[in-house]
């Protein structure tokens, strides 16, 4: 698929507002993310791998914050039931349509139900697999610990939360390390330090990101005993959380 330039921040912006997942962010949204998140082409590659372990007959999958639905796609691509029912959820309209669209492009004996939610607000059960790709650092800190205590009690025995993030990290000279090195990551992706200084503004208030430290006593608390950091490029990574 051709993906249109993520050109949103090159022109100076007189009013920078609080960060969107907007028209105009979901119209370059495949171009933007992978210039912007270190291994994220990986991640959607593993949770694919990851699917195809630990999806199990008849059970529900939940693809939360999906986006255009890059990690439904490559659940559905790896599953070998067809009596799964994945659930792609977001709270963009301007994303959900682009998923509806993105998703029927594709053939596949698995059904997928889109919907526009917030995923605090969603009922969960009987889920072999939930995916948190880079969605939980756009919720309230409040709001995130008990969407966590409900993906546990969502998740059957064995069942697995991937959890992608942006990370901070308490050692200041790692985290200032991690953090240039990341926009070392966009520079060389193209974007000018007008486009990052932009976006990052826009951002400031509304991705707030958590240690690695933070999200295992998150996921400790909610009740899982097994934690761990499966990837890590830079500031971003992936951790899993099995029940
Ligand atoms: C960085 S994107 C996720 C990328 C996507 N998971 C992927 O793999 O391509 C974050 C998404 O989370 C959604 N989001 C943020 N807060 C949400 C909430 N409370 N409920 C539902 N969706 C939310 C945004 O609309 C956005 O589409
Ligand atoms: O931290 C940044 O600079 C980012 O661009 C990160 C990030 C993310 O992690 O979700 C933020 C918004 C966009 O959706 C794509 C990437």
């Amino acid at each position: 698929m051709e993906h249109k330039k993520d050109t949103l921040f090159l022109n100076p912006i007189e009013q920078l507002g609080n960060w969107t997942f907007d028209e105009k962010v979901a119209e370059v949204f495949p171009d933007m993310i992978q210039r912007s998140v270190p291994g994220y082409t990986n991640i959607l590659a593993m949770i694919g791998m990851l699917a195809k372990r630990f999806i199990t007959s008849g059970t529900n999958i939940y693809d939360l914050g999906c986006s255009l639905g890059a990690a439904t796609l490559s659940i559905r691509r790896n599953l070998d039931y067809n009596d799964c029912t994945i659930y792609a959820v977001d709270n963009s309209p301007a994303m959900i349509k682009r998923c509806q669209t993105h998703l029927s492009a594709y053939k596949a004996v698995t059904p997928v139900k889109v919907m526009c939610s917030d995923i605090c607000d969603i009922e969960m059960q009987n889920a072999s697999m939930i995916v948190l790709n880079f969605t939980l650092q756009f919720l309230t800190p409040e709001n995130r610990q008990k969407l966590i205590d409900k993906i546990y009690q969502a998740l059957i025995p064995g069942g697995i939360l991937v959890l992608s993030e942006k990370f901070s990290f308490t050692d200041p000279i790692i985290d200032q390390l991690l953090f240039d090195m990341h926009y070392d990551f966009k520079r060389a992706n193209g974007y000018s330090e007008l486009e990052i200084s932009q976006k990052r503004s826009m951002l400031e208030n509304v991705m707030i990101t958590d240690s690695i430290t933070t999200h295992e006593q998150r996921l400790k608390l909610a009740g899982f005993n097994h934690i761990s950091t499966w990837y890590q490029c830079f500031n971003f990574g992936s951790m899993i959380a099995i029940k």
